[in-house]
Formats: structure tokens, sequence, C-alpha cells
């Protein structure tokens, strides 16, 4: 096995960086770097020389003994200062070692992957949290990476092999008398199992929304303002606004964190009949985004007259209320008056929807959740048939067992590696 580093922390002036070395080397090589033997685990503050001899940078050098260390293997931290050329320096020297070789991106986490120390779904939780921008975001990967899907997943197999152990004991004593009738607790087994993934598969879609973002269209007539609005919203001038009806064409995407919430805010053409080609064709793209949207905020004193229907949910606010009478109602974009109660407004819709989901995440887990589902059901039907078709029921369950344990990664990982690690940074 090759020892591995890498530049752990980000690229660029920082005050500390860190650069990890995994593998059999690590140690030795840390301590031929800082001139000194080291403990097997432990800290020690370290000056840090060449090959010929010249001080590179002091730091810190950390030490861990596999089994225990994030990838399980032998781990070595070098905390230098945060400056391109110290660390530049202390990688060409490490480069120059035999054995020792740079990382590929998410290399770590692939031993950690393959030692064991964690399964697929908590490596997807781990992207998911260096890539947390928000708090929904940050709260949803640290439950996956703290393994609870992977629990949750362990556990519906346990159940699910004990429901076909049970069958198998009926088949195998097929022509003899068997004890007592198995299947009322198979049947129980089995459909508990299969609400709790039924649910789970339900919530990815939400949870996916918390990972990817929700995205919030601000829809009206031309000229309503919702330029302004949106520019307002995101604090910057992310859109053109003019007197001109008609100057927004393309949609103008805002990512923005909305108290916690990933929201990407969609910016689109007012709706208008119109012989302007290119005009058009931006209302067509304005329409198909805001119906495609989780939420829509319809800036307008009437809907009707943007001949669309308002869905549940939706947010319908008077444009320009510095030109009205009544001051508590309606937003301006302009003076700022009423964009923190519609900021406020599309949380909590959007909140409330982030309430019902389980702790499964991604498209993946959903396919292998209503696999095994599927399977399940198809086991429940079979069974009602009686014992003839008891092997049969057994080999559904055994096709539900082997995508939960494809959810973790237990089995059938290898082309899903790729994907997932392509998505990690170098010296993860
Ligand atoms: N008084 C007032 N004027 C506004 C407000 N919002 C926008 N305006 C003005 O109304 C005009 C149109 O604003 P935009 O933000 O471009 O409107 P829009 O809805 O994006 O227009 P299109 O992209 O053409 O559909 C501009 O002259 C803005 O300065 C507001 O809240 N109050
Ligand atoms: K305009
Ligand atoms: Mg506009």
């Amino acid at each position: 096995m090759d020892t591995i580093f890498a530049l752990a922390s980000a690229q660029g002036k920082a005050g500390v960086a860190v650069i990890r070395l995994s593998g059999p080397l690590a140690h030795p090589a840390a301590a031929a770097l800082s001139g000194a033997a080291l403990p097997s685990r432990g800290m020690r503050v370290r000056s840090l020389y060449g090959k010929d001899g010249s001080r590179l940078d002091d730091g810190v050098v950390l030490t861990f003994q596999a089994p225990a260390s994030f990838t399980g293997e032998d781990v070595a931290e070098l905390q230098i200062h945060g400056s391109t050329a110290a660390v530049n320096a202390v990688m060409r020297c490490l480069a120059d070692m035999d054995g020792l070789r740079l990382a590929d991106p998410g290399e770590f986490t692939r031993r950690a992957l393959e030692n064991g120390k964690m399964d697929l779904t908590q490596v997807e939780g781990l992207a998911d949290l260096i890539d947390a921008e928000t708090e929904a975001q940050r709260k949803q990967a640290q439950i996956i990476l703290a393994g609870e899907l992977g629990n949750l997943a362990e556990r519906w197999r346990r159940d699910l092999i004990r429901a076909a152990s049970l069958l198998e004991a009926v088949i195998d004593f097929a022509d003899e008398e068997v004890p007592t009738d198995v299947t009322p607790e198979v049947r129980q087994l089995i459909t508990d199992v299969i609400a709790d993934l039924h649910r789970e598969a339900e919530g990815v879609r939400i949870a996916e929304r918390i990972r990817t973002g929700f995205e919030v269209a601000i829809v009206g007539l031309p000229n309503a303002g919702k330029s302004t609005l949106l520019n307002a919203l995101a604090g910057r001038e992310a859109a053109i606004t003019s007197e001109y009806a008609g100057t927004t064409r393309d949609v103008i995407e805002v990512r923005m964190d909305l108290e916690g919430l990933p929201v990407t805010l969609l910016d689109t053409a007012g709706l208008r009949e119109t012989d302007d080609h290119v005009e058009s064709l931006g209302i067509e793209r304005a329409k198909k985004r805001a119906e495609a949207a989780d939420l829509r905020v319809f800036l307008t004193d009437d809907p009707k007259e943007l001949g669309v229907q308002l869905l549940e949910g939706d947010i319908q606010v008077l444009p320009k209320s510095d030109l009205r009478n009544s001051s508590d109602e309606g937003i301006s974009g302009k003076t700022g008056q009423g964009v923190d109660r519609l900021i406020s407004n599309i949380s909590r819709v959007l909140g409330n929807r982030t309430t019902t989901h389980g702790i499964a995440t991604r498209e993946r887990h959903r396919i292998a959740l209503i696999t095994a589902r599927d399977a399940l059901s198809a086991a429940i039907a079979v069974l009602e048939s009686g014992p003839d078709l008891y092997d049969i029921a057994a080999e559904e369950l055994r096709t539900a067992i082997r995508a939960l344990e494809a959810l973790v990664g237990r089995i059938g990982v290898e082309d899903l590696l790729d994907e997932i690690f392509s998505s990690f940074c170098l010296g993860k």
C-alpha cells in the first residue's frame, strides 16, 4: 500500500496549513522531515528540514496509529504556516521520498471506507458536510455522517434476515410438521420494514432540496418590480432593472442562505402577450422555471391577470408598496419595505416542508429504498398464496437485503466509488 499525502486545508494564504500523510511510511516520513523520531501517537512541536538540512518551516506534528485514525492507517499531520511557499517546499520534499505519492481526490476517505471506518452513506455525508453552506445543510449532513442511515439500514437488514430464515426453516421442513405457523411473524417483520422504507423514500425529495437548494421563482407582469425585488433580497445588483417593460429575458439565479435554508431565487421575464420574439422566448422560460420551482412569489395585485393559478404555499405580494396609500401592505424593492416579512414568509413555508423528511438524502438512496420496498411488497403478495411459493418470497427478501447492502456500500460499490469521490476535493 502506497503512503499518500496531500494538503488537507484549503489552498492559499492562511494562518495554518495542514498536510496529511497516510500509510505505512507516514510516521517515518514525518520523522525524517522533522529530524527525529516521533511517538506512535501524540503531538510534537518540531522544525521541518529539507534533504540538504535546510530548515523549511516550524510546525506541529501529530501522529495517529492504525487503526485509530481517520483512514484506519498510520497517519501523520503536519501543521505548518499557511504560506504557499512553505507548503510547496514541504510537499516537494515529501514527493521526493521513496514510497510516497500525492493523494488522488477523496483518496483518504476511500481508504477510510475500505478499512471499515465509515460506510458509503457516511462518505456521502462527509462530502455534503464539506459542501454545506447553510445550517439546514450542516445538520442534515451530520446526521448521515454520524451513520444514522447506515444504522437504520442495518436494523432493517437484521429484521429481513430473520424473516428470511423463518421462511427457510419452513421450506426445509416442508414434508414434516412445522411446530408453529411462522407467517404472522414474517408478515409483521416485512410490513414494518416496508412502512419505514416507504417513509424514508418519500422524504428524499425534501432532503435532496436541503442538499441542493430550494428554487423560489419571482413572477409578475412586466415592470412589476421583480428584478428590483431580487436585487433587494440578494443585497446586490444581480439583475438589470429599468423602466422598460420586458427588461428581463433570461432567468437570473441568485443563491442565498434564507434563515438557514439554501434557496436559489429566480428572477423571471414579466408575463404578457408580446410580438417580440426574444421576449416571448424569455416568457416561455419564465413559465417553465416557475412551474418547476418549489415555491412561487407572485408580485401582483391579481394573480388572474397573469393567467396563472396560485398553488398551495405560493405567496402573493402587492408590488411597489411605496406608491400605495396603506403602508403596511405589499412590498417595495425600492425602499426595502416588506422585504424582511417576505423573507420570513418564504422560510416559514419552506421550513414547514422540511419537518417531514427522514434521514435518506439522495436519489441513490431513494432508488435503493424503493427497490427494497417493491421486493418486499412482492414477497408479501407471494406469501398470501401459501407455503408452495415460500421460496419465491425468500428470493424477494434476498433482493431487498441486497438493495440495503448496496445502500451502505457493503456490496457493489466499485462502480459508485469513482462517481462519489469525483466530487471530493484533494486532501480529503
Ligand atoms: N416606486 C417603486 N418603483 C419600483 C419598485 N420596484 C421597481 N420599481 C421601478 O419599476 C421599474 C421596473 O422595475 P424592474 O425591477 O425592472 O421590473 P421587472 O418586474 O423586473 O420588469 P421586467 O423585467 O421588465 O419584467 C423600474 O423603473 C424600477 O425602478 C418599487 O418597489 N417602488
Ligand atoms: K423593467
Ligand atoms: Mg426584470
